[in-house]
C-alpha cells in the first residue's frame, strides 16, 4: 500500500509504517499528478481534497488530521466510495488552553479577576463545549449560542449571536465554517457585527479565519482602536493582512490546536480509521508513542493565592505570548506568508495542561477548586486538609 502524508503530521511512521509505503510531502502544495499510484492519503487542513485532487487516482481512503474538515469535499468522496475520516476532539483541549491563556492574559492586564467578565461562546461543539466547561468551573459566566443546537435539542438557554455581542465581554469564535445554509458561518461576523462590537470587548477567534469579515475587523480597529483581539485564524492563509496582524493584541499562525498531545491524538485517531476501513489491525497505541513533558510537575504551598498560583502554571505549560512573540519574529525573518507557514512547520513541542501535575503541599480548598478547574491534574502530597 502507497500511503501519501502531509509533512507536518506526527508519527506517521510509527503508525502506518507496518502498512506500507510512506511518502511525504508539503501540504499545501499536493497534486493529482503525485497521487496517481497512492492508496491512503492523509492531510492537515492546507490540502484541498476534491475531484480536481483525486479524480483518476486510486487512492481508496482520506484522513484529516484535523478537527475542522471544510478543506474536504465529503460528498464527492462519499460518492466515490473513498472511505473518509477527520479526527474530531483531538485538538479541542489544546484550543482551550489557548483560549484560558488569553483570558489570563487580560486579566493581568487589567488587574481583574477572571469571573468579572462573562464569556460569550459561539460554536458549542467540541471546543466551545470544553471552553464552558472549563471556565463554568472557574466560576466565570458564559452565554452559549449555537442555534443548530438550539433547534436540535430545544435549548432556550441558548441565546443568539446579536444577544451574544451585546451581553458578553468576550466573545469566543469556534464555529466551523460553513458556506451556505440556515447555519452559514462564512462572514458571521459581519462588518455590522464588527461595528456593534462594545468598546473594551474583546475578541477571540480560534475556529476558521473566513469566519470574520477581516477587511472589516481592520478598519475598525483603523479607526477605533478601542477593541481588545487575538486572531489565531486568518482568511487567506498564510498571506494574511499583514496590517490586521500588527493591529491585534495577539496574533498567532493558527497554532491553538498544536499541542503535541492533540496532534499525535489526531493521528492516531485516522489511524485507527483506516485500519477499520481496509479490515487490518491497530495495534499501536499512542500512549507507547508520546515522549515526556519537559515539564511534569510543579509544587505549590497551599498559600499561593488561586488566580496567582493558576497563572503562574498556565504559563509553564503553554503561554499564549510565546507564540505572538514567534510569529513577529519569523515575520520579520522570513516575511509574512512565509513567516507563518514555517512557524507551524517547526512548531515547538507543546504539551496540554492535562500533563502537568500540580502537587499541593496542603489540601487548600480554593486553590485546588481552581487547579482542577482550569485543566490541571492534581497531586496532593503531605498534610491533607
Ligand atoms: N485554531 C485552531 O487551531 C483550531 C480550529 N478549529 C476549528 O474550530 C471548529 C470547531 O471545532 P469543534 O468544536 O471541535 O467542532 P464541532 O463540530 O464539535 O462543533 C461545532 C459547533 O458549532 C456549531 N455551529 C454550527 N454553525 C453555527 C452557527 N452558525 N452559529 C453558531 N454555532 C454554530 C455546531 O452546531 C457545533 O455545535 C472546527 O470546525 C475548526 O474549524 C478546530 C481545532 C483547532
Ligand atoms: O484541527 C483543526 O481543525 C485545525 O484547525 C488544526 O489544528 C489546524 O492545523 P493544520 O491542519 O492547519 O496544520
Amino acid at each position: 500500500m502507497r500511503i501519501v502524508a502531509d509533512e507536518n503530521i506526527p508519527l506517521i511512521e510509527e503508525f502506518f509504517g507496518d502498512h506500507g509505503e510512506i511518502v511525504r510531502l508539503p501540504g499545501r502544495q499536493m497534486c493529482r499528478e503525485q497521487l496517481m499510484q497512492a492508496d491512503v492519503l492523509l492531510v492537515r487542513s492546507v490540502t484541498r481534497v476534491n475531484a480536481d485532487l483525486l479524480a483518476g487516482t486510486r487512492v481508496k481512503f482520506v484522513g484529516t488530521a484535523t478537527i475542522g474538515v471544510d478543506h474536504v469535499d465529503v460528498d464527492w468522496l462519499r460518492e466515490q466510495g473513498i472511505g473518509f475520516a477527520s479526527a474530531p476532539g483531538s485538538n479541542a483541549e489544546s484550543v482551550v488552553d489557548y483560549v484560558l491563556s488569553g483570558l489570563l492574559l487580560m486579566s493581568e492586564q487589567d488587574g481583574e479577576t477572571l469571573n468579572s467578565r462573562t464569556v460569550g461562546i459561539v460554536g458549542a461543539g467540541n471546543v466551545g463545549s470544553r471552553l464552558q466547561a472549563r471556565l463554568e468551573a472557574l466560576d466565570m459566566p458564559c452565554l452559549i449560542c449555537d442555534p443548530p443546537r438550539a433547534e436540535a435539542e430545544g435549548r432556550e438557554d441558548f441565546v443568539d449571536l446579536d444577544t451574544l455581542i451585546e451581553r458578553a465581554d468576550v466573545i469566543c469564535l469556534h464555529t466551523p465554517l460553513i458556506q451556505s445554509g440556515d447555519h452559514a458561518t462564512h462572514h458571521l461576523l459581519n462588518a455590522e457585527r464588527i461595528d456593534a462590537l462594545r468598546p473594551d470587548q474583546i475578541l477571540i477567534s480560534a475556529g476558521r479565519g473566513e469566519c470574520v469579515d477581516t477587511s472589516a475587523l481592520r478598519r475598525r480597529l483603523e479607526t477605533r482602536r478601542d477593541l481588545r483581539v487575538i486572531l489565531d485564524v486568518w482568511e487567506q492563509e498564510p498571506d494574511i493582512d499583514e496590517a490586521l496582524c500588527r493591529l491585534v493584541d495577539i496574533a498567532t499562525p493558527h497554532v491553538a490546536g498544536y499541542s503535541l498531545d492533540g496532534k499525535m491524538l489526531g493521528t492516531d485517531m485516522i489511524h485507527e480509521a483506516m485500519s477499520r476501513h481496509f479490515g487490518l489491525p491497530a495495534r499501536k497505541r499512542l500512549g507507547q508513542l508520546k515522549p515526556d513533558s519537559w515539564l511534569r510537575r510543579i509544587t505549590l504551598t497551599g498559600w499561593a493565592p488561586p488566580l496567582e498560583a493558576l497563572t503562574l502554571c498556565a504559563r509553564a505549560c503553554y503561554d499564549i505570548r510565546r507564540d505572538a512573540l514567534l510569529l513577529e519574529r519569523y515575520r520579520r525573518h522570513y516575511g509574512m506568508a512565509e513567516g507563518f507557514d514555517r512557524m507551524r512547520k517547526e512548531y515547538p513541542p507543546r504539551r496540554e495542561f492535562s500533563t502537568l501535575r500540580v502537587s499541593l503541599k496542603h489540601n487548600a480548598g480554593d486553590l485546588r477548586d481552581t487547579i482542577v478547574s482550569a485543566g490541571f491534574s492534581l497531586r496532593l502530597a503531605g498534610k491533607q486538609g
